[in-house]
């Protein structure tokens, strides 16, 4: 078994004059949460529906589970879960029936059925209220199900196209933990779609960056962060005078100083040791409370891709 899930090279898809993926290449390992970030009318959508050969390409290729899309889509399809637009539940079933429904249509033997319903409602929260209609749910909990739809014949991946838009903050936070406990538990490779960038760093172990159907970074959130941010110690305290910002301004290894209340952003041209910096400001009478080194926020990452 390959230790690639996903592979696609120049993958390509234009609508008209719409190009909505160019030459998309990229290897996604399998057993992680792969994120794809990106805003409104990017791609997202169009490259999981590429994967799950509904899309024919317009030039290049993908593979999926070893699986060539425009020549195998239906065993990629079989090997696969997705959460699409829609939850693909019926509002008229119970939560158990809708299960039972989708069990029976992937040809699951019945203990295996049961049981594994029992596994899923119980693991997302669910299982008291199996009986209940989905159609009088909350929106999370139809994405809850829906997930356990996608989950329920042991798909080693699974496509998630924006798993929490439309749910309330609370929802989605919910979600997304559980998402993260029940993709962990199953080992299970996701390719998810998302514009939240807390959830892309909460979940996604790599995450790639689109825009206008062109992917701009790939990485882990840390290494997206530190590739495309400059080095910055922060320090909580007081007395951060005009002077002092202008001192710390004049040093050659400070591209820029900023306060916001009782914090302190020195930014570095180049990864610096603090311990100078703090015998600086001591030196010039700060109260110091704390010291942090760190990075951009990967919103900062993300804005600036945006902005090039
Ligand atoms: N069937 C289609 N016919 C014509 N244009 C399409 C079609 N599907 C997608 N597009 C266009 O392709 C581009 C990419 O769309 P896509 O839905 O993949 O973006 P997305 O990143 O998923 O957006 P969103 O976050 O809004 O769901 C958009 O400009 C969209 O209008």
């Amino acid at each position: 078994m390959s230790a690639i899930a996903i592979s696609t090279e120049n993958l390509s898809r234009s609508f008209g004059s719409i190009q909505a993926l160019e030459n998309l290449s990229l290897e996604v390992p399998r057993g992680i949460v792969f994120g794809f970030l990106g805003p409104n009318g990017s791609g997202k959508t169009t490259t999981i529906r590429l994967l799950l050969g509904l899309l024919e390409p317009t030039n290049g290729r993908a593979e999926v589970l070893g699986f060539d899309t425009r020549s195998q889509a239906r065993k990629i399809r079989h090997r696969t879960g997705a959460l699409l637009e829609h939850p693909g539940l019926y509002e008229k079933l119970s939560a158990a029936d809708n299960l039972e429904f989708y069990g029976r249509v992937w040809r699951m033997p019945t203990n295996q059925r049961r049981s594994r319903i029992k596994e899923l409602l119980s693991n997302l929260g669910l299982w008291e209220r199996r009986h209940e209609s989905v159609g009088s749910w909350s929106r999370g909990m139809k994405q809850r199900l829906a997930v356990a739809r996608a989950m329920l014949h042991y798909p080693p991946l699974i496509f998630l196209d924006e798993p929490t838009a439309g749910l309330d903050p609370i929802a989605a936070a919910a979600l997304r933990d559980e998402l993260q406990q029940i993709v962990a538990r199953e080992g299970v490779t996701v390719f998810l779609t998302t514009h939240n960038l807390a959830e892309a760093e909460k979940l996604c172990q790599q995450i790639g960056v689109i825009k206008q159907g062109k992917l701009l970074a790939i990485g882990h959130p840390d290494e997206l962060r530190n590739r495309a941010s400059t080095p910055r110690i922060e320090v909580v305290g007081s007395g951060f005078t005009p002077k002092l910002q202008d001192y710390l301004k004049a040093e050659p290894f400070v591209s820029n100083v900023t306060v916001a209340g009782d914090r302190l952003t020195i930014t570095l041209h180049k990864p610096t040791s603090a311990a100078p910096l703090v015998n600086l400001l001591v030196r010039e009478g700060v109260q110091i409370e704390e010291v942090r080194k760190g990075s951009a926020t990967l919103e900062e990452v993300f804005l600036t891709l945006m902005a090039n």
